[in-house]
């Protein structure tokens, strides 16, 4: 199993709902994933203030540790900022730089994601739960992904859930499991790539974030993962400006896309859409098998 729920918002008169309408995805598939549960919100004001970078992280550490090793490492002062089990770590310096800094300062500490714009909450345990320990319902934003884990390919602990957040503003989530994983983590590790888990998602993730640091767009990214990842997958791919959707050939894993004016939604199952504001109005629809469907702002 596994869910997948994500919401790009085309009216910004909905922003201020986006982490209700996201919450009430996510808990609507948790027995889709009662493992684990993580989301990627982007453009959330107080998660992600304009003018900094967050780091998201599971750490120990306290606030006010991390907040005086990372003025020591930078000289820059950052807020931080404990959100459920997650620390987001901001600062008005640019997004690999404070990640640098928060990886000097803390190297045990998981990063999770880092960018501009996007905050990334991760844990095990029920999706319900750990969406009201973030007090998901409260955030805004412009778009919005999760992920509820029923665990395949890798253990049942932190580093196993997702969203995969690895490359500047983006993030992946996946219902399936990819076969070949092993082979394409050999291939990426031999070209410098580092891995945090032994998830097969991970690698996803990684190649993705490759081919988009060589300057391939979104979809070609996802072109290229289809010709190279066997298994099954349907994926949810989002960064700054784009959210995608793509299935492999035979498409056996669930989704749903549904699109109004106002926005476009997709989850593993209808029932997660349901309660979107105008559904039922939307085009409602299946993805086709190998074809990348891509949205951006
Ligand atoms: N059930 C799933 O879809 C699992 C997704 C992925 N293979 C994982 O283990 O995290």
């Amino acid at each position: 199993m596994c869910g997948i729920v994500g919401l790009h918002l085309r009216d910004p008169d909905l922003h201020p709902q986006l982490g209700a309408l996201l919450s009430g995805m996510l808990t609507a598939l948790g027995e889709r994933g009662p493992d684990a549960a993580g989301v990627a919100v982007y453009g959330d004001p107080v998660w992600t203030p304009p003018g900094t970078s967050c780091v998201s992280v599971l750490t120990q550490r306290g606030p006010d540790e991390l907040q005086a090793a990372i003025v020591a490492e930078t000289g820059c002062e950052p807020s931080v900022l404990h959100v459920g089990g997650t620390t987001l770590i901001r600062a008005a310096i640019d997004p690999a730089t404070l990640r640098a800094a928060v990886h000097a300062v803390a190297p045990e500490a998981l990063l999770i994601g880092f960018g501009e714009d996007v905050a990334v909450l991760k844990g095990i345990g029920r999706p319900a739960d750990l969406a009201a320990g973030w007090g998901l319902a409260g955030a805004q934003g412009r778009q919005g992904v999760g992920h509820t884990r029923m665990a395949t390919e890798s253990a049942v602990v932190p580093e196993g859930s997702h969203p995969y957040a690895v490359g500047p503003d983006q993030c992946m989530v996946h219902n399936g499991s990819f076969a070949n994983h092993a082979t394409i983590r050999r291939e990426l590790r031999a070209r410098g790539v580092e891995f945090d888990s032994e998830n097969d998602t991970e690698v996803g993730a990684r190649f993705v974030a490759q081919c988009l640091a060589d300057g391939l767009d979104v979809e070609t990214a996802l072109k290229e993962l289809c010709a190279r990842f066997d298994g099954f997958y349907t994926l949810l791919v989002a960064d700054r400006d784009s959210f995608a959707v793509v299935r492999d050939a035979i498409a056996c894993k669930p989704a749903v896309i549904a699109e109004t004016d106002a926005w476009v939604a997709m989850g593993s199952e209808y029932r997660a859409l349901v309660g979107l504001p105008g559904i039922e109005g939307a085009r409602i629809y299946e993805p086709d098998p190998e074809r990348v469907y891509a949205w951006t702002h």
